[in-house]
C-alpha cells in the first residue's frame, strides 16, 4: 500500500460541493470494494436471492426486508474490507492484533450472511 502522506490534502468541501464530494467518496469506495472476490459472490447470490423471491411471488414487504437485509451485509463486507486495509498495512508480518482484527471483522460479515439466508427461507417458506 502506498502511503501518500508526503502529499498535500486536498480543500474541505463545503455545502452542497460537500454532498457531492461525499457522492464520489462513496463511488470509490464502491469501486475499491468490487476487487474483492467476496463483494463478487455477495452480489452474484444477492441477484440469485431476488429471483428467488420474484419466481415465489415474494411480497413487496419481503423483497423490501430482503433488500435492506442485503443492504447491510454490503456495508458490513465495506466496514470488514477497510480493517483488512488498514490491518495489512500496520501488520505487514504475523501479528495477535492483526488476526483478531480481521477475524472478528469476518465473524461480522458472516453474521450478516447468516441472517440473510434466514430471512429468504422464511420468505420462501412461508
Ligand atoms: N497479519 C496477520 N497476522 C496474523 N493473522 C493474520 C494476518 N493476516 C491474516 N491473518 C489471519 O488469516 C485470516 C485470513 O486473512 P486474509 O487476509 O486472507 O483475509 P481474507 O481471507 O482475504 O478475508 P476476506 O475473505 O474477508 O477478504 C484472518 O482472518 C486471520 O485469522
Amino acid at each position: 500500500m502506498t502511503d501518500h502522506a508526503d502529499l498535500p490534502r486536498p480543500p474541505r468541501a463545503e455545502g452542497a460541493s460537500h454532498l457531492l464530494a461525499s457522492a464520489r467518496h462513496s463511488l470509490g469506495g464502491l469501486r475499491r470494494l468490487s476487487h474483492e472476490t467476496a463483494f463478487r459472490h455477495e452480489m452474484f447470490a444477492g441477484a440469485a436471492g431476488l429471483a428467488l423471491l420474484l419466481a415465489a411471488r415474494a411480497s413487496l414487504a419481503e423483497i423490501m426486508g430482503a433488500a435492506v437485509l442485503f443492504l447491510l451485509l454490503l456495508a458490513t463486507e465495506a466496514l470488514n474490507t477497510a480493517i483488512e486495509v488498514v490491518v495489512d498495512h500496520l501488520a505487514p508480518g504475523w501479528a495477535e492484533f492483526a488476526r483478531d482484527a480481521k477475524d472478528l471483522g469476518s465473524l461480522a460479515v458472516l453474521c450478516l450472511i447468516g441472517a440473510n439466508l434466514a430471512f429468504l427461507v422464511y420468505a420462501l417458506a412461508t
